[in-house]
């Protein structure tokens, strides 16, 4: 046998930077949660016990906190490819580093009308991610992401017109509750260097916005026929609107409110167009993904 695949280091690796603008008194908070594992001719620690080709994941970490002190953590794109240039830099038997960035969103409060100075609010679940892959032979790839945004429409989807055979109970609906746990990410073209990563620096918070407001945009207006159809039109928007993009992927799941049939009791009607108390389904849930690439 032989190790076919090989890679580790420091996961859950919190980090919280504040920066102070002394002339204003207004300070900027950043949080993230840092996963870094490295590859290289690391075989032997794991066939040899050989320790002298290990950074220790100690170390791994050390090196996340020094570099978030020396340098802006954000964007985060920024920051994973500063954090995996590094590794590949210093140590000529690593030839790649795995960073994923999970970033909190705190919301800066705003109080009597005003933005205040230093507190802030963090929405509920939502997170921007990256998820980098530094490699001295291939490059710098990137993938960003919106994870946790929950939605829910209370009409403008439907779905029907799908197989129906002896396997098929749900009934069609031109009318239904649609909600989902939004997973969206978009793969970037490679870059060369961190230098080029750097140079492109402005456009990874663009992106991010563009991204998430097509998302709630195509959610709120599109006339839903289904989970599919909605998804394949926020990934063309968000091709079309970041150029600089290769793939766009959704993971959604649906998340099913199921109608209750209440007559029983004395004949009330909640069902079909009478539908009002609906019960939140935990579970089974559809889950809807796909990639969307130019050309
Ligand atoms: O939008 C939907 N897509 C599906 O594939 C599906 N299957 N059941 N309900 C569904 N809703």
């Amino acid at each position: 046998p032989h190790v076919s695949a090989a890679r580790y280091g420091k996961d859950n690796v919190r980090v919280y930077k504040v920066h102070r603008d002394q002339s204003t008194g207004v300070q900027t908070v950043a949080e993230m949660t840092v996963c870094c594992l490295l590859e290289g001719d690391i075989e032997t620690s794991y066939t040899k016990a050989d320790n002298s080709v290990v950074v220790a994941t100690d170390s791994v970490k050390n090196t996340i906190y020094l570099l978030a002190k020396q340098n802006p953590v954000t964007p985060p794109e920024y920051f994973a490819s500063l954090l995996g240039s590094h590794f590949i830099k210093k140590y000529s038997h690593i030839h790649a580093a795995h960073v994923k960035i999970t970033t909190h969103h705190w919301e800066r409060m705003t109080i009597d009308g005003k933005p205040h100075p230093h507190s802030f609010v963090k929405n509920a679940g939502e997170t921007r991610n990256v998820e980098a892959t530094i490699s001295r032979k291939d490059g710098i790839s990137i993938t960003s992401s919106i994870v946790g945004l929950s939605v829910l429409k209370s009409t403008g989807s439907a779905f029907h017109g799908f197989v129906r055979d002896e396997y098929t109970t749900l009934p069609e609906t031109w009318d239904r509750i649609l909600s989902t746990d939004v997973d969206a990410g978009w793969t970037w073209k490679t870059f060369g260097t961190h230098e080029a990563v750097k140079a492109s620096v402005g456009k990874f918070d663009k992106a991010w916005e563009v991204a998430r407001d097509i998302t709630l945009k195509r959610f709120a207006t599109d006339d839903s026929a289904s989970v599919q159809a909605t998804m394949y039109k926020m990934s063309e928007d968000i091709l079309a609107a970041v150029p600089e993009t290769e793939t766009v992927t959704y993971a959604l799941p649906n998340k099913h409110y199921f109608e209750l049939d209440l007559s029983w009791h004395k004949g009330i009607k909640n069902t079909g167009t009478d539908a009002e108390v609906y019960v939140p389904q935990s579970g089974p849930n559809g889950l809807i993904k796909c990639s969307v690439s130019r050309g």
